[in-house]
């Protein structure tokens, strides 16, 4: 099931919007019962021919109650539009089955025994909270969904308060997992069977095994022979099956979808596509506010089984494996206590912190996993430590391998490997506490073990660029502002050039191409991690913006500008917003280089600089006034504290989701790139355009936006300025979190309150609420604008092998006047 990875933890039980088949099929279900209604006056006479299931994409999808209550004894026989008997039974237009049905019960044991096991397996690995001195790691249990906010003070108050006896109690801040050392056996068997099971909360307390790993010794890394995996309580024979035996492997973590055929995997990825579209149409007529007629689109949703609009499909990757052209590898200590440079088996939060090598991740290139390797094997004999998370200490930290690949002409079909024609290598470190001489041997004994690596590997590998990224925070994702240094590369024996104190911009990056057009990408630009279905993904979302020169496209979250260029042929004029100010400089160069003029590049975030972008280029257009006013423009500027904060804590989440640190995106505070005199003298402090002179507004007949947000969305903010620029008829939303699109169209497709009624001011519940819960709550207090309305979706898979799919939406307003 494709949950988006935030839903789970921020969803409480009021607010549920979680996927049930049963009252996922509501919306059908309404229909089905519409028919039910109507079964006795279509009753098919003699010679009316019987309605043929074209007719009615429902036909024969539920089962006949009256069949299966009178054993065989229908009236309308053969004609009926119900399904006698489960051979008779046709899968729904959005592929489930009726809920009663023995195959819809079959489907959801299954789903609820994959969904058991996962969780049975999702435990656990450290000895980083056990001490050394307390000894026999058999006598230690880990107890899984305890509070976050609780430290070790709270874990041993609740363990006296249940009177369970036990030698030590530790927890971090945090983390949902703690451990508890016991004194003996009978003490470990009393307290396992007082605590399995206890709930505090909602949650009950589970009990993990907790399997040892090696820890640290004043800031040395050392290894310890591995204790066998305890089995019940028992010692096992073999150590090295045994420190494996329940934990999920590295593939099952990373590409959860492996296991199953690419047509399969798709087939898992359109299932959950449809359930979270349907709560696009719940939610928006639930927001639909009281004496406001329903919008065609819901009422017509029925039609529909419950959609929105249609889904129209799902366009595949070109490339199934290897696909990566970006990984971002953790550095860490592998079950069997090994520096390793991989992924992690888990996340942090769980208590899980074991890193293993990426080779059987089959979304991972041969290039990423051969540039792990060379690291790994340096990290071997590094005189620096890797980083540790319990108590953010260490310098070794990540491994980010870019790849960029050579132009269509010199492609090999054959060989996708070879079509590599540059590759970026980052090293993020945290320098703070160690000393410059060591530090800056370390990176030139690096330097020489990666070029020397590379150019021993067959066949050869690239290396265009090598960067270190210096990074204090504890969270592997470093703000784009964070340091940058270049590392030379150099093959001969002669000693290297010294290090350079920052990154030589022409030295720190590599190319692409999307179709003709050749993208120049510096260390932290966000750039599409699978190019060739990007490539798709960009020109289907120019096909349904119908563009033509007339068109004014706003190309929202453009990061190095690869939708606006790639378009900019199609139409009049680019106007590009991106906060990260070194893909705003990509973009700039990207334009130049592809020999295009009509893009200009806007660096700030789309929620400060979007409201006077529209204004500045849309004014001397004629105002719809039927649903603009001047105080609904105001009203954009309100952003209520709730909005503000709900934002922050989504782009922390963001951030943080990246559980298998896979991360195509980080979210980045902006800095200014050196430009100067362009600040536009009404805009934010933070905002540049990246053109000389203003252009003065320019009469355009269409204005359309491609939108590409974050994992978190788009900005509230930003909706209401959508909203209230009635010029804006056209909307293509690309998502790479279909949950964050669903909520944003909530709020952009919902129509709004007749007397512009205001929100409640006591805000207190929102965190609480899901994404689409706020989205209904933000509805309330939408300005009078016209809504938008979702005229079609496509999927395209950018993600073979994980559960992840990018999400495109057609959203329309009627034309001017109407
Ligand atoms: C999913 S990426 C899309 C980038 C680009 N459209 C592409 O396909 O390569 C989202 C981009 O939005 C940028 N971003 C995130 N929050 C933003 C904001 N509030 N305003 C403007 N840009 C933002 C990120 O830096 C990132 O480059």
């Amino acid at each position: 099931m494709m949950a988006a990875p935030s839903s789970s933890a921020t969803t409480p039980a009021d607010e549920t919007e979680t996927v049930n088949p049963d009252t996922e099929l509501s919306e059908g279900n309404a229909d089905v019962a519409t028919l039910k209604r109507k079964r006795e006056e279509d009753t098919p006479s003699d010679d009316a021919p019987v309605p043929a299931s074209s007719v009615n994409p429902l036909w024969k999808t539920s089962l006949c109650s009256f069949f299966r209550r009178t054993n065989g004894l229908c009236s309308h026989g053969s004609e009926c539009k119900f399904a006698h008997g489960e051979e008779e039974l046709r899968p729904r237009p959005d592929n489930t089955w009726d809920p009663t049905s023995e195959r819809a019960k079959r489907e959801k044991a299954d789903n609820e025994d994959r969904e058991r096991e996962k969780e049975d397996k999702g435990v656990l690995m450290m000895t980083e909270m056990v001490d050394e001195e307390e000894g026999d790691a058999g006598l230690s249990k880990c107890l899984v969904h305890l509070p976050q906010k609780w430290g070790s003070d709270q874990l041993r108050n609740f363990l006296n308060d249940q009177g369970t006896v036990y030698k030590s109690a530790k927890k971090k801040k945090g983390m949902m997992v703690g451990f508890v050392t016991f004194g003996d056996r009978e003490q470990l068997e009393t307290g396992v069977k007082g605590l399995d099971g206890k709930s505090i909360g909602n949650k009950n307390i589970k009990i993990a095994d907790v399997i040892p790993r090696p820890f640290e010794k004043k800031g040395r890394q050392e290894n310890i022979v591995l204790p066998k995996v305890q089995q019940d309580g028992e010692q096992s024979g073999d150590e090295d099956k045994g420190s494996n035996a329940g934990i999920r492997s590295v593939r099952d973590v990373v590409t959860p979808l492996a296991h199953l055929s690419y047509a399969e995997q798709l087939e898992e990825k359109k299932k959950s596509l449809l359930h979270m579209l349907k709560k696009l149409t719940r939610s928006a007529r639930k927001a639909c506010p009281s004496g406001v007629v329903l919008p065609d689109w819901i009422l017509k949703s029925r039609e529909r089984g419950g959609l929105p609009c249609n889904l129209e499909g799902i366009l595949e990757s070109p490339l199934i494996d290897g696909y990566r052209n970006k990984c971002e590898f953790s550095v860490g200590y592998s079950l069997n206590g090994q520096p390793t440079v991989g992924f992690m088996l888990g996340n942090y939060r769980e208590g899980v912190t074991a890193v293993e090598e990426p080779n059987n991740c089959p979304n991972v290139s041969t290039i990423a996993s051969k540039y792990a390797a060379l690291f790994q094997r340096f990290l071997q004999c590094s005189e620096l430590p890797l980083w540790n998370r319990f108590n953010n200490t260490g310098f070794w930290r990540q491994l980010t391998v870019r790849e960029g690949r050579r132009s269509a002409e010199m492609a090999d079909s054959h060989h996708t490997e070879n079509n590599i024609g540059e590759v970026m290598l980052i090293i993020q470190v945290c320098s703070a506490g160690h000393e410059d001489s060591v530090v800056n041997g370390e990176f030139e004994r690096l330097a020489k073990a990666l070029v020397t690596g590379a150019a021993e590997s067959s066949p050869c590998l690239p290396l265009t660029c090598l960067v270190v990224q210096d990074h204090q925070g504890i969270s592997n994702v470093a703000p784009a502002d964070a340091p940058l240094r270049s590392l030379p590369i150099t093959l001969s024996n002669n000693p290297p050039p010294p290090l350079e104190a920052s990154a030589n911009d022409d030295k720190t990056r590599i190319h692409d191409y999307i179709g003709n057009h050749k993208f120049s990408i510096s260390p932290t630009a966000f750039f599409q991690v699978n190019t060739l279905a990007a490539e798709k993904l960009y020109s289907l979302a120019g096909d349904w913006a119908d563009l033509d020169s007339d068109t004014l496209l706003f190309d929202v979250c453009c990061g190095t500008g690869t939708i606006g260029i790639t378009l900019a042929h199609r139409v009049g004029m680019v106007i590009g917003i991106e906060m990260n100010a070194s893909a705003v400089l990509d973009a700039q160069r990207n334009a130049e280089i592809n020999g295009i003029a009509n893009c200009k590049f806007v660096c700030g975030k789309a929620e400060d600089v979007m409201g006077s972008l529209l204004k500045d280029y849309l004014q001397s257009l004629p105002q719809n006034t039927a649903f603009v006013s001047t105080k609904c423009e105001e009203e954009v500027d309100n952003i209520d504290s709730c909005e503000k904060e709900k934002t922050g804590i989504d782009e922390k989440q963001d951030t943080e989701n990246g559980s298998n640190n896979l991360a195509g995106e980080s979210q980045h505070k902006s800095s200014l790139p050196e430009i100067e005199d362009h600040k536009m003298e009404d805009q934010p402090q933070n905002t540049c355009i990246s053109n000389k002179e203003r252009t003065s507004p320019l009469q355009f007949k269409k204005v359309v936006a491609i939108v590409d947000p974050p994992r978190a969305g788009l900005h509230p903010t930003v909706i209401k300025t959508l909203r209230a620029h009635s010029h804006l008829r056209k909307l293509v939303y690309i998502s790479c979190n279909p949950e964050s699109l669903v909520a944003n169209a909530i709020e952009l497709c919902s129509p709004s309150p007749e007397n512009g009624e205001k929100g409640k001011k006591d805000n207190r519940g929102w965190r609480n609420m899901s994404s689409a819960g706020l989205a209904r709550h933000r509805v309330k207090s939408m300005p009078k604008s016209e809504p938008f309305r979702p005229v079609k979706a496509m999927a395209v898979d950018l993600f073979p092998h994980t559960p992840h799919c990018e999400l495109v939406m057609l959203l329309e307003r009627h034309h001017l006047g109407t």
